[in-house]
This record gives structure tokens, sequence and C-alpha cells, in this order.
């Protein structure tokens, strides 16, 4: 049997999108199923803090998804990089449970994987594009997810991805137990037409909003120290928007294709250490090639 599922990298809040507005990337994370086996194994090149067992976040899901599938030797490649800010731990469990839907035939339909996903990962913004592609805007409350997957209005993404990780788990932790009701009104009223404006293909408006965020940009500043300076640049050249991608550290800029050469020469003569990417809207989501 010959089997290829491939997941795409995400970016999520998009800012005030705080766990529920998220876009699929162009980095992919790809298992390829190889042999039965007696036992799992998951050949990989990702390091050596990365197991090659049941206790992979890869297997763990997929095994809880579906207790008895047949163990097989697994190749696990991947261009997404560990704890930057752009959905790997998703894009793991979106290829979980396909691995178990695919391995066990449980037909299981994109909003049951979208229903188990949330539940393992948490939040729906990072898992739900990493499902259905495109930007997705989602919804979990009482284990219920709602969602709508909507095309991403045009536009350039430049991503900066710092050398250091930043665990999503510790970015949580400078974020407030508690909000002023004034100011969920007032932050939700910003998310509100962030969407609004993505919806109706206004970038210049989004950008706006999208740089308004309340919710979490302010309290996590502080933990990605290029994040003022990128977002200086990001206006100096005209870019729609500059946002923390998830919980950082990676900077995302939204800017007019045409203006991307500019920009990027711009951050580069930063020196900051990274990488910078030019990246794609991804519109397919987890895909399953047989
Ligand atoms: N390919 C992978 N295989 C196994 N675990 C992974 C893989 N990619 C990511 N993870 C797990 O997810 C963690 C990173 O998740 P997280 O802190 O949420 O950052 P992000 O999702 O932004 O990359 C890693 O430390 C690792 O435990
Ligand atoms: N809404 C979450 C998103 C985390 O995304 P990740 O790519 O950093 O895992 C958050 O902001 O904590």
């Amino acid at each position: 049997m010959s089997l290829k599922i491939s997941v795409p990298a995400t970016s999520a809040n998009l800012g005030p999108g705080f766990d529920s507005v998220g876009l699929a990337v162009s980095l992919y994370l790809t298992i390829e199923v190889l042999a039965q086996s007696d036992v799992w194994h998951i050949h990989h090149d990702l390091g050596a803090e990365v197991p090659c067992d049941e206790r992979n976040l890869l297997l763990e899901t997929a095994l809880e998804v579906c207790a008895d599938l047949t163990p097989h030797q697994l190749k696990m490649t991947s261009d997404i990089p560990l704890a930057r800010g752009l959905g790997s731990s998703s894009s793991v469990i979106v290829a979980g449970i396909e691995l178990a839907n695919q391995l066990g035939n449980l037909q299981l339909t994109p909003t049951e994987k979208l229903a188990l996903a949330t539940k393992i990962e948490g939040h729906p913004d990072n898992v739900a594009p990493a499902i259905f592609g495109n930007l997705v805007i989602a919804s979990t409350r009482d284990a219920k997810t709602s969602h709508v997957v909507a095309q991403m209005p045009e536009t350039g993404l430049l991503a900066f991805i710092p050398d250091y990780e930043l665990k999503t788990s510790d970015s949580r932790k400078v974020l407030p137990s508690e909000f002023a009701y004034k100011t969920a009104v007032a932050a939700s009223s910003v998310a509100n037409v962030a969407i609004a404006a993505l919806l109706t293909g206004n970038m210049l408006l989004a950008g706006q909003m999208i740089e308004e965020d309340l919710f979490h940009e302010n309290y996590r500043g502080s933990l990605v120290p290029e994040f003022a300076k990128i977002r200086e640049i990001g206006h100096a050249e005209q870019a729609f928007a500059t946002y923390l991608s998830g919980a950082g550290p990676t900077i995302m800029v939204m800017v007019a294709v045409a203006k991307l050469v500019n920009l990027k020469a711009k951050i580069q003569a930063e020196n900051f250490s990274g990488k910078l990417l030019e990246l794609h809207v991804d519109t397919v989501g987890v895909n399953v090639v047989k």
C-alpha cells in the first residue's frame, strides 16, 4: 500500500483573532506510510528530541483516535520549524488523525476531524486551516466547534522566523487570566471589523485592525524583541499588517506583492538571526495521496 499524508503549516491569530482565526501557509509536514511492522517506528531527521515511537505526538494522536491500528514503519519529513508559531504541533495532530482515518478506514468527515483535532490541541485556530486550507474562522465553546472557511484576499506574506524557540505553552503564561468587560467589548469590536474587512477583501482596513489587537500581542511583545522593529519597517514600507504568528516568535508581514522585494531588503538589513521566508496561502489543507 502506498500512502502519503501532507499537512500545511498555519499562522494563527492574525492579531485580534486570538484562538479563533488562522491561515494555512506553504510549509509542509509529510508522512509516508511504509511497510507493516511489529512495532511503530518513525524515520525522521527532525532531531533527537522528537521521538521515533508511540511517544511521538503523531502516533499518540493516531492511537487516541483508533487504538487498534496495525503498526507500520513511517517516514516523517517537515519544513515547518518547531515551536516557532507556525503550528507544527497542529500539523502533527491533523496528520495523526488522518493516519488513523486512513489505516483504520474510519471515514471521518472534515468536521469530525476538526472536532477531534480541537479537543487535542485545545483551540481550533491552527488545526482548522491545517484541515481545510485557506483562512478559517472558528469558535469552540462547550466542546462544540463552529467554523467558516474563507478565501484570503490577495496579499504577499513574509515570515521572519527567529532562530530561537518559543513554546506555545510558555507564551500563553504571560497572558492575563481575566479581562475587564469594557476591554473585552473593545477587543472583540476590533476583531469583528478585522474579519469583516478580510471577508470583503479590504486588506487596508483588515491590516489596520490586525495591528489593533488587544487580546495578546501587548503581553507577548517582550518575548519577541524583533517584533517592534519589524512592525516599524512594515509601516515605512506600507505593509498591510505585521503581527505575531500564533504564539510567536515568528513575525508575519502582510504586504502587497509589488512591495515584497523592498520590504525583504529592509528587514534583511537589520541582520536579525533567523530566516526570512516568502510564503503563500495553502488552499488545500490536509492532503492524502494513495
Ligand atoms: N514533527 C513532530 N513530531 C512530533 N512532535 C512534534 C512535531 N512537530 C512539533 N511537535 C511537538 O509540538 C511542539 C511545538 O508545539 P508548540 O509549542 O505549540 O509550537 P508550534 O505549534 O507553534 O510549532 C514541539 O516541541 C513538539 O513537542
Ligand atoms: N492562539 C494560539 C495559537 C498558537 O499557535 P502556535 O502556532 O504558536 O502553536 C496562541 O496564540 O496561543
